[in-house]
């Protein structure tokens, strides 16, 4: 469990981070959602006791980051990938890493093999290629087995495969009780990975929710309509008080009704239909619905962001896609009293 209490960050005149109060909780993969410049990563370094608060603080498990003995066996992080000695081995990082928390070496062979990056531990990261690097990053957060995992952007770099993996990964070490915290801003990929999500826009907290009741809460949904009888359609609809709005596509959207209650109206007057389809928005359209106000840094474009709706990325999965075998060799139990 991580715990904020209105954590503050000010640099100079600038709030970053805003009064921000919120728990992270274990057996969910949590997403950490924001536009740009909201202050995601000012709040995980600070979760980690690389920047002091202003005000306010953070506890990991009740303690405070610098209250940990040995902290990578409680909390791992990924926040830059790049961020490694470029003239040590991959092994030898990790190595430096789990002499100083007292992790056993033999820990580093397995979370190697995790990432699938065996077969260069004797190489310089430096030649890494980005999606490399990401991957030594999430075994460093590995090493020390902790409860608590923390990944800034995870999948940056990583290709179709990779994003794969490390979803199937986190959402495992979630299963396995742990607290796994990610932030991204591929939109698609949180709505596929995290079961909650905490949203923050100029510092402040926007929503704290589950990813079902956020897209709800912050989106409308609808009903997708394609027939050869557009105009039969509107008056069987519009005699109960239903406007269907023509699409770009040729399709028309109507707000207010069931796909059962627009067929049966439809069927009434013996109106063809092509297509009834209920329309679930995706995260995308309920994460710019709700930030919209708060961007701070935004392209000028000429069309609003309603209307964007696309139902790809909106349902997260049933959990059909099985954990990476790879991944079931995760903590293999060289950890006592855990
Ligand atoms: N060391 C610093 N000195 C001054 N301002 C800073 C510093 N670090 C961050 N900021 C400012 O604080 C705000 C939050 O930055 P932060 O990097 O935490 O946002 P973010 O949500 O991680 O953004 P992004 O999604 O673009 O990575 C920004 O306005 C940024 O310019």
């Amino acid at each position: 469990m991580i715990e904020l209490h209105g954590l503050t960050k000010r640099y100079g005149e600038k709030t970053a981070v805003d009064d921000l109060t919120f728990r992270v909780r274990p057996g969910v993969v949590t997403g950490f959602l924001g536009p740009n410049g909201a202050g995601k990563s000012t709040t995980m370094r600070m979760m980690l006791g690389l920047d002091n608060p202003t005000g306010g603080d953070v506890r990991i498990d009740g303690k405070r980051y610098d209250q940990l003995h040995e902290p990578l066996n409680y909390i791992g992080a990924l926040l830059e990938a790049k961020a490694v000695h470029g003239g040590r081995t991959a092994y030898n990082h990790l190595l430096c890493m789990a002499q100083s928390n007292g992790i056993p070496r033999r820990r580093i062979d397995e979370v190697l093999d995790l990432v699938g990056l065996t077969g260069v531990a004797k190489k310089r990261p430096k030649g890494f290629s980005l999606g490399m690097g990401q991957r030594l990053g999430i075994a460093a957060a590995l090493l020390g087995d902790p409860k608590i995992l923390m990944f800034d952007e995870p999948v940056n770099g990583l290709d179709p495969e990779g994003i794969h993996w490390i979803r199937n990964l986190m959402k495992q070490l979630a299963d396995e009780g742990r607290t796994v915290f990610v932030s991204s801003h591929l939109m698609s990929e949180m709505a596929l990975t995290a079961d909650h999500l905490v949203v923050i826009g100029q510092g402040k907290l926007m929503a704290d929710t589950s990813m079902a009741d956020f897209i709800a809460e912050n989106s409308r949904t609808y009903v997708r309509i394609r027939t050869p009888q557009p105009e039969a359609l509107r008056d069987a609809l519009g005699g109960e008080g239903l406007t269907p709005t023509p699409v770009a596509d040729g399709s028309l959207e109507v707000e207010g009704a069931d796909a059962a209650r627009i067929g049966e109206l439809a069927a009434r007057r013996q109106v063809v239909l092509h297509e009834l389809s209920p329309q679930r928005a995706s995260l995308e359209e309920a994460f710019m619905r709700l930030t919209a106000e708060s961007v701070e840094y935004h392209a000028h474009t000429t069309s609003g962001t309603s209307g964007a709706a696309d139902a790809s990325g909106a349902a997260p999965p049933d959990g059909g896609e099985a954990a990476g075998s790879e991944a079931g060799a995760w903590g293999s139990g060289w950890k006592k009293g855990d």
